[in-house]
């Protein structure tokens, strides 16, 4: 009598996790169904083996994504300056995603006077300025000024064209650099990052133009 319940059960529990959305709880709960079924197709006249075998299949392979699920939600650690970037430019990444962004990308630093981009040239980068100050000019005119946060290089970036304008430290500058086919390469594999990252452009684009009308 239990064990018929019991496949009862199994199946009520196979119908809740079609119905639920998170793909962690559809798991869980599958196995828990696939458990219940075991004693079922044990306790007949001959054992089902072969069922058993099936469900036991269907357990581990759902454990297996279940951990995977579970070790990817796991709350990310991040230090001081990856906290700043989180809740300033790449805000719309989320935590993890950051991370792997952060990871292609290497810290440059340069002295003050040094320039970092000479108008016209090929960049193939994209820059995010940590520290210091840039100054932006055209024709030795001043055009504007870069702080901390800001990405330097995006114009050419996002366009394909050559830069637009000189770019010369101010102060000492510190920034990080993606070398363009690196962010190609990832935005293929991760639509995710591609999307938050075109966002942090254009957020970045809005306030530098808000400041240049102000
Ligand atoms: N008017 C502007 N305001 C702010 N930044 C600018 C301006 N013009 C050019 N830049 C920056 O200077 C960079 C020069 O290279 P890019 O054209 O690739 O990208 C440009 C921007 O990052």
């Amino acid at each position: 009598m239990l064990t018929p319940s019991l496949f009862y059960l199994a199946n009520l529990l196979f119908c809740l996790a079609y119905m639920v959305r998170d793909m962690a709880w559809l798991r869980a709960i599958t196995i828990l169904a696939a458990t219940s079924t075991l004693p079922y197709f044990y306790f007949q006249s001959a054992p089902l083996y072969s069922a058993i075998g099936w469900q036991t299949a269907f357990i581990i392979i759902n454990a297996i994504n279940l951990t995977i699920l579970l070790l990817q939600r796991r709350p990310v650690k991040l230090d001081e300056q990856e906290q700043w970037l989180q809740s300033t430019t790449l805000r719309l990444l989320k935590p993890r995603k950051m991370l792997r962004l952060l990871r292609l990308a290497k810290t440059h630093e340069i002295p003050a006077g040094e320039p970092l981009i000479h108008q016209g040239q090929k960049l193939n980068a994209l820059l995010l300025l940590l520290s210091g100050k840039l100054s932006v000019q055209v024709e030795g005119q001043p055009r504007a000024t870069l702080k901390p946060g800001d990405f330097v290089g995006e114009m050419s970036f996002i366009s394909g064209q050559l830069t637009s304008a000189d770019v010369v430290a101010d102060e000492p500058a510190r920034y990080l650099e993606w070398p363009a086919d690196a962010l190609d390469r990832l935005y293929a594999r991760d639509s995710e990052i591609k999307d938050a990252l075109q966002g942090a452009l254009g957020m970045d684009m809005a306030s530098k133009l808000a400041r240049q009308a102000t």
